[in-house]
C-alpha cells in the first residue's frame, strides 16, 4: 500500500481489528488457532492447505455437531427430556448438515421443497422434519404430508383451506399442524429479519387470526392441531424477547384451553445471536437461554393455572454461523481518495456479494485475519471489496489489517456459517463457492465449487449451440 495522502482517520480502533481466536474463540470455530509461523489451523487443517480452492466456505463439522448437541442437551436438561430441538435448515443445509443434525438428536426445519428435499434424501427422520412458508405451494404441501413429517406451521387462514384440500386429495387424515403466532415482540437486529411485530408477511395475529385458526385445525376432519409457534427474529442476544413471545403464547394457549382446546407444545423458532466481529458481545450459552425459559414460561403457565406444555425451539445462527470461515485471496489493493488529503484502502477478494449478501442487505459487520503468515507491521484501516460491477460490493466495510498486506495473501472471514453459503448468488456469473469441511486436520469437499459450466448449462440455447458444434452435451458439463 503506498501513496503520498495520510490514510482515512489513521487511529487503528480496537474494535475494528479481527479477534485472535486465542482471544474471541466464540468468533471461530472451536479449536482454530494460530500456529507459530502465524498460519490459521482450522478444524486441524492449516488454511494454506486450501489456498488453492479460494474462495471457499471452510467448515469445522465437529463443531457444527457440537454446537447442535449442546442446544439438544441445554434443552433437554431444562424441560426435563420434554423438549426437542428442530435445526433451521436455511442457515446452511446440505446433507451432511442433516447427518450431523439428526446424530445430534435435532429434528430439521425447513421453508421450502429443496430445503424439504434435501432434508427427506439425507435420510432425515420425516416425523422430526417441519415445514414452514408465508406461500406453501400445493406440491411442497403433497411432498411434506405424504413423506408423514412432523409438522406443518401453517401461516394464514388460506392456508388450513388448502391444507385440508390437499390431505384429502392426498387420502390423509391425521397433518399435523402447528399455527405460527405473530406475538408482536419485535426483537433482532436488522428490521428484515425481525419477525413477529404486527405489520409484516408472517404469522396471524395473537389479536384475533391465531385464536381463529387454533380452532379451525382443532375442528378439521383431517388436520390435527398439535401446538403453536412464535418466531421472533434472529441475531437477538436478549433472552428476555423469547420470554415475553412465549408468556404471550401462553395466554392464547390459556383462552383456548377454556374453549377445551389443548395445546401440547409451543415452538419458539429460531433467533439466539452470534458474535461476528470484536465490537459484538460473547452470546448467552445454551444452557442460560434453556434456564431462562424454562424459569420463565413455568412463572407464566403458573400464573394462569395451566400446565406448561412441551417446548420446542427451531436455531440455525447460532449452530451454523460460527462452524465456517470464509477463506478468501486477496488481489488488487489500492488508496482512493475519499477527502482533501485523506485515502481509504480498498483490499479487493476474489468472492464478494455473491457468497456473503449480508453486509449489503443488512448492513452486517464482519471482520477479517491473514491467514497465511503473522505480520508485525502497524495496522491499517481498510475497506474489504468483492470483485462484482456494484459499489455496494463491500464484505467488511471497516477492518484494520496489517499495512503489509500484499496481493496473494489468504484472508480468512469467521462466522460466516449462517446464511452465507445459504444466500449465496451468481451475480455476473460468477460461480458459487464450495464447501469444504475440515476435521482432524483432513479436507473433504462437501459441497463443489460451482464451474462456470454449471452456471451456463442452464441456458437451454447455449446447451443447444453446444450440442450442434461439438455434436454432445458433455461439452457444456464443466
Ligand atoms: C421460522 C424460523 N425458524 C427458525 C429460524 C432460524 O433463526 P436463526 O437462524 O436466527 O436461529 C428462522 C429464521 O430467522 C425462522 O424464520
Ligand atoms: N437471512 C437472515 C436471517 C434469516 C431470517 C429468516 N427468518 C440473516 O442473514 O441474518
Amino acid at each position: 500500500m503506498s501513496g503520498t495522502h495520510a490514510p482515512i482517520d489513521t487511529a487503528v480502533r480496537a474494535d475494528l481489528v479481527c479477534p485472535e481466536p486465542a482471544a474471541r474463540p466464540d468468533l471461530w470455530p472451536a479449536g482454530t488457532y494460530r500456529r507459530e509461523d502465524g498460519v490459521l489451523v482450522v478444524g486441524g487443517l492449516a488454511l494454506t492447505e486450501l489456498a488453492e480452492s479460494t474462495p471457499t466456505f471452510v467448515w469445522d463439522t465437529a463443531d457444527f455437531a457440537a454446537r447442535a448437541r449442546r442446544w439438544a442437551e441445554a434443552m433437554n436438561e431444562a424441560f426435563d427430556g420434554r423438549a426437542h430441538v428442530h435445526y433451521a435448515a436455511k442457515a446452511f443445509l446440505c446433507a451432511r448438515a442433516v447427518h450431523l443434525a439428526n446424530d445430534a438428536g435435532l429434528g430439521i426445519d425447513t421453508a421450502s421443497a429443496g430445503e424439504l428435499e434435501c432434508a427427506l434424501r439425507a435420510g432425515a427422520t420425516p416425523e422430526l422434519v417441519g415445514l414452514h412458508g408465508n406461500n406453501k405451494l400445493d406440491a411442497e404441501i403433497d411432498r411434506a404430508i405424504t413423506a408423514g413429517i412432523g409438522r406443518i406451521i401453517v401461516d394464514s387462514l388460506d392456508e388450513i383451506d388448502v391444507l385440508e384440500e390437499r390431505a384429502r386429495a392426498c387420502g390423509l387424515s391425521d397433518v399435523p399442524v402447528m399455527v405460527r403466532v405473530t406475538s408482536g415482540v419485535h426483537a433482532g437486529g436488522h428490521e428484515f429479519i425481525a419477525t413477529a411485530h404486527e405489520d409484516q408477511k408472517f404469522g396471524l395475529s395473537l389479536s384475533g387470526a391465531a385464536a381463529q385458526a387454533a380452532r379451525r385445525v382443532e375442528a378439521s376432519d383431517v388436520l390435527r392441531l398439535i401446538g403453536l409457534h412464535s418466531h421472533i427474529g434472529s441475531q437477538i442476544f436478549a433472552i428476555e424477547g423469547f420470554a415475553e413471545a412465549a408468556s404471550r403464547l401462553l395466554e392464547l394457549v390459556a383462552d383456548l384451553a377454556e374453549e377445551g382446546i389443548t395445546i401440547d407444545e409451543l415452538d419458539l423458532g429460531g433467533g439466539l445471536g452470534i458474535a461476528y466481529t470484536g465490537a459484538d458481545p460473547c452470546p448467552p450459552h445454551p444452557r442460560e437461554v434453556a434456564a431462562a425459559l424454562r424459569a420463565s414460561l413455568e412463572e407464566s403457565a403458573a400464573m394462569r393455572g395451566i400446565a406448561l406444555p412441551r417446548v420446542s425451539i427451531e436455531p440455525g445462527r447460532s449452530i451454523a454461523g460460527p462452524s465456517q470461515i470464509m477463506l478468501y485471496t486477496i488481489g488488487t489493493i489500492k488508496d482512493q481518495p475519499v477527502d482533501e488529503g485523506q485515502v481509504r484502502t480498498y483490499v479487493s477478494i476474489d468472492g464478494g456479494m455473491s457468497d456473503n449478501i449480508r453486509p449489503a442487505l443488512y448492513g452486517a459487520a464482519y471482520t477479517a485475519t491473514l491467514a497465511n503468515r503473522a505480520s508485525a507491521a502497524p495496522l491499517r484501516r481498510c475497506r474489504v471489496v468483492g470483485r462484482h460491477c456494484e459499489s455496494g460490493d463491500i464484505v467488511i466495510h471497516d477492518v484494520c489489517l496489517p499495512a503489509d498486506i500484499r496481493r496473494g495473501d489468504l484472508l480468512a472471514v469467521p462466522a460466516v456459517g449462517a446464511y452465507g453459503h445459504a444466500m449465496a448468488s451468481n451475480y455476473n456469473m460468477l460461480t458459487r463457492p464450495g464447501v469444504i469441511a475440515v476435521a482432524d486436520g483432513e479436507a473433504e469437499t462437501v459441497i463443489a465449487r460451482e464451474t462456470v459450466d454449471d452456471v451456463l448449462r442452464r441456458d437451454r440455447d447455449l446447451v443447444a449451440s453446444a450440442d450442434k458444434t461439438a455434436g454432445t452435451p458433455e461439452r457444456m458439463s464443466g
